[in-house]
């Protein structure tokens, strides 16, 4: 078996070789037209993130948000809030931020503490600052595909982004199979994948057959959150695999490692493409955040 990684001139599927998706790759050069639109737009976009409490992998990714936006050329704003504070504090903020011109996309950072309701949060951001792409007028444009300034969220807009980079553009008729059904990622990802044309099954964890389902899919998202549970035995020969799991898991040796939803060692032989964990899917959020804030502030410009 040769595998060849992927980058954005070298994305055929055609020569038996099965592709890793370097989704590093393909995110750093989403950064850098990211940067030049930036720049030929002449705008400086700006983007708030809230972060609550000190998970210590939220801690990462929103400083990771932070510097990328800096890295930009976009203004960046973080808070960081303690563990306990009220619902109603986080409110304000959120109220705070969307009066404030300079902010073109605001964020809170999930998981939340148990005192504040997620829902309340996210449905009191400005719909044209909802740079995560959450927000009931966002989702409800996604499933009925008004595509007229939506924000789409930031994880299946970077699978599918990957999907057509080893695809081609046109995913018109393949069966899609999305496993899990959050509203993070799985059902905006079926969404997606409805709007391309394909055929779409979901399954979860009530669906009875789940590996029979799988077996029939062109292409699998994993977005599941158990380490290693889609087996070679799920994957039909051929099929391109998008791996949205992040497991922190300790080895039998006890090594603390990062794996993914799909049992990547076993079901590479099978596929004609899959993303790695980590360097897969990951990366792409932050980069399509990124884009996704040089929309909204790009969308404001032309409103003012
Ligand atoms: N408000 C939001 N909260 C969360 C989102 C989101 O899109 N909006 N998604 C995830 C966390 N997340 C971004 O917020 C995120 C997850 C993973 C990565 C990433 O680059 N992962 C690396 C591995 C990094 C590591 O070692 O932990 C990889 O896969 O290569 C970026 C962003 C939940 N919350
Ligand atoms: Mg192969």
């Amino acid at each position: 078996m040769t595998t060849v990684p992927l980058s954005s001139n070298k994305l055929s599927l055609s020569n038996n070789a099965t592709v890793i998706i370097d989704g590093k790759r393909v995110a750093e050069e989403i950064i850098e037209s990211v940067k030049s639109r930036r720049a030929i737009e002449n705008i400086v976009p700006g983007l708030a993130v809230i972060l609550v409490g000190n998970d210590a992998a939220s801690s990462v990714y929103v400083r990771s948000k932070s510097a990328r936006a800096k890295e930009c050329g976009f203004v960046s704003k973080q808070f960081d809030l303690h563990a306990d504070v009220s619902e109603s504090e986080v409110l304000e903020l959120i109220n705070n931020l969307n009066n404030d011109s300079t902010i073109h996309g605001i964020l809170v950072q999930l998981p939340l503490p148990k005192q504040i309701n997620a829902h309340h949060v996210i449905q009191s951001i400005a719909p044209e600052k909802d740079v995560d792409g959450f927000h009931y007028l966002n989702t409800g444009k996604l499933t009925t595909g008004d595509t007229s300034d939506v924000l789409v969220p930031c994880t299946p807009a970077g699978s599918i982004h990957l999907i057509k980079a080893v695809m081609g553009s046109t995913l018109s008729g393949k069966h899609a199979v999305v496993i899990g059904r959050s509203n993070i990622v799985g059902k905006p990802m079926a969404s997606l994948l409805l709007q391309e044309n394909c055929t779409v099954t979901i399954i979860h964890s009530r669906t009875e057959t789940p590996a029979e389902l799988c077996k029939l899919a062109d292409i699998v998202v994993a977005a599941v959150g158990i380490p290693k549970h889609i087996k070679e035995g799920w994957i039909k020969p051929g099929a391109v695999v998008i791996d949205v799991g992040i497991n922190r898991i300790t080895t039998e040796e006890g090594k603390n490692t990062l794996v993914g939803d799909v049992d990547f060692d076993n079901v590479i032989d099978k596929v004609s493409a899959i993303t790695p964990v980590p360097g897969g899917v990951g990366p792409m959020t932050i980069s399509m955040l990124m884009q996704n804030t040089l929309e909204a502030a790009i969308r404001s410009k032309r409103i003012a």
